[in-house]
């Protein structure tokens, strides 16, 4: 079993992202992750396609943009144009989840829905055979508090996609995962952990290290280990 790492650009520096993407391209990190934040789904505003425009100039790392907003649907021709790689919206604040699933896959845009942790699977399933990833939110959105009651959701998600044969579908944790929440999450199943503090915690963090530590010796190598 081997686990993916995307170090969640929201833990950086906002005045010095260039660094934090640049330190992010020099390691082992699978994805770039991308929080949107709206005021309305959370509290919080952060970045928005402004600056993943500028990011995605910048960098060839696998851009993973994560929609923390109302009507995420809105968002996503852009988000298209410019070109990211991934794209996932919280199952509960859609009314458009068909049409921009649709949109995502005709433009060959990896495809994702997130569930908060108080929400059940029931939510999603109807969905599942259409995505490429689920993302189990192990913290409220816009918070990092980790919530142990979500490892359950995780073993059953991984049961369900095994009983329906879905193998390709990759269970993404995301809030509070450090290194002490992470080995608990990987033995539950998931494939890929996103972090922001963990991996940004200080300026001083060593990234390689991070993902090191939190992935421990099931990180996966995603460009192989001689191009590193
Ligand atoms: O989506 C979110 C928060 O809304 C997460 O990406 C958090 O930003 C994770 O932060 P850490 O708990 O890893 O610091």
């Amino acid at each position: 079993m081997t686990v993916n790492i995307a170090p969640a650009l929201l833990g950086a520096d906002p005045l010095d992202l260039l660094t934090a993407v640049e330190r992010v391209q020099g390691s082992t990190a699978a994805y770039l992750h991308l929080d949107v934040m709206d005021g309305h789904y959370t509290n919080d505003i952060n970045f928005g396609l402004r600056t993943i425009r500028a990011i995605r100039e910048e960098t060839p790392l696998v851009l993973d943009v994560h929609l923390q907003t109302l009507q995420p649907e809105r968002y996503i021709d852009q988000l298209i144009e410019i070109g990211v790689h991934r794209v996932s919206m919280h199952v509960d604040a859609s009314t458009g989840i068909e049409d921009a699933l649709k949109a995502l896959q005709q433009a060959g845009v990896r495809k994702g829905l997130v569930l908060n942790p108080e929400l059940p699977l029931t939510d999603l399933e109807r969905y599942l055979d259409r995505l490429d990833y689920v993302i189990l939110m192990t913290s409220r959105p816009g918070t990092s508090t980790f919530e142990p009651k979500v490892i359950a959701k995780i073993k059953e998600l991984r049961r369900l996609l095994d009983h329906r044969l879905l193998d390709t579908v990759e269970i993404v944790a995301d809030g509070g995962i450090t290194d002490l929440t992470a080995p608990e999450v990987i033995d539950a199943g998931i494939d890929t952990l996103v972090a922001a503090s963990a991996v940004f915690n200080s300026p001083d963090t060593d990234v390689v290290d991070a993902i090191t530590r939190l992935a421990g010796e099931h990180l996966h190598h995603p460009r192989g280990d001689d191009d590193r």
